[in-house]
């Protein structure tokens, strides 16, 4: 089938989700979504039929029963599916509706009007293919992290964008104020995403440059240290960015980070203050934290 999506769809004990949401990035899922049923959850997730074999698929149901074991909770019931491009959109149209994030923020689909009557700023998204909906708690503390660093509309902000998916972060902070964001991934449906993000909100393509890659890309597209570094990515890659983060960045530059697990909050610490920075606050949602950080 060309096209093809595999639909993963898991009833799980709803204290499992957010390992499992987990365990879906980290396979390469690109979107997720739960809905509740009783004291359970069903998970819904989607990844590119070229991405998985149906092997890979029995290790993931495998590595979520053993989750659970280890846990002592019951087992989750895992089951995939191929479905083609227009049902994986449609079933992302039923899931996603306008989310308020922060007290700022209104995440809404593409296909919905603009609500008129709202005094939050209204951030465009598709239901691309990329990580980045809002939907995560990781996105929101991101975003509300934002809210609170630019708050008073810091014109002459130049922001990184490490791991930038569907490039809602990006997007945010300009709207928020930011004269300029740098977004990369190392995912090029990412980064196509990414553009269509920034048009779909009518940001200069000048204001936003949008580009595969990682930190090492960021140092090649500035002019100078930026002022502020957004990354939600997982811990260990984050762990591995921050001596190239610490070569972007100037003595007031700081840093929002996330993707983070609680319990892989201490050595992400560590490597921070490793390399001159130090957490100046952190944020707890779910499982995950996020890191507002600056350099010591
Ligand atoms: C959790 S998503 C975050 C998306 C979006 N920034 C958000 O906050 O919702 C992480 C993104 O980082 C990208 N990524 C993973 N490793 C990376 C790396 N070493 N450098 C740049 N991007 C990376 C992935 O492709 C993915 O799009």
């Amino acid at each position: 089938m060309a096209n093809s999506w595999w639909e993963i769809q898991i009833l799980c004990d709803s204290a499992l989700e957010e390992t499992i949401f987990w365990r879906l990035e980290v396979f390469g899922c690109r979107g997720m979504s739960s809905e509740v049923k009783g004291y359970s959850s069903l998970v819904g997730a989607y990844l590119p039929q070229e991405q998985a074999h149906v092997l890979d698929l029995a290790a993931l149901a495998l590595a979520l029963r053993q989750d659970a074991l280890c846990v002592g909770m019951p087992i989750p019931a895992v089951q995939w599916d191929l479905i083609d491009e227009e049902d994986w959109s449609i079933t992302w149209k039923e899931h996603w509706q306008p989310q308020e994030i922060g007290d700022r923020f209104l995440i809404n689909p593409a296909w919905l009007p603009i609500p008129e009557h709202t005094d939050r700023i209204v951030l465009q998204l598709e239901p691309g293919v990329a990580f980045g909906t809002g939907d995560h708690a990781t996105t929101q503390l991101c975003l509300e992290s934002l809210e609170m660093r630019l708050g008073n509309n810091e014109a002459d902000l130049i922001i990184a964008d490490v791991g930038c998916g569907s490039g809602i972060l990006s997007i945010g902070a300009i709207l928020l104020g930011a004269k300029k964001a740098y977004a990369v991934d190392i995912d090029p449906l990412a980064v196509k995403a990414a553009r269509e993000s920034r048009d779909l909100n009518g940001i200069a393509a000048e204001r936003l440059t949008v580009e595969q890659g990682s930190v090492d890309r960021v140092a090649e597209l500035i002019d100078a240290p930026v002022d502020g570094i957004v990354c939600n990515i997982l811990a260990e890659v984050i762990i591995d960015l921050i001596p190239q983060m610490t070569a972007i960045a100037k003595p007031e530059t700081w840093g929002v980070f996330s993707g983070i697990l609680l319990d892989q909050a201490k050595p992400v610490a560590d490597t921070l203050e490793e390399n001159g920075w130090v957490v100046a606050a952190l944020w707890k949602r779910q499982d995950w934290c996020c890191m507002n950080v600056r350099r010591t």
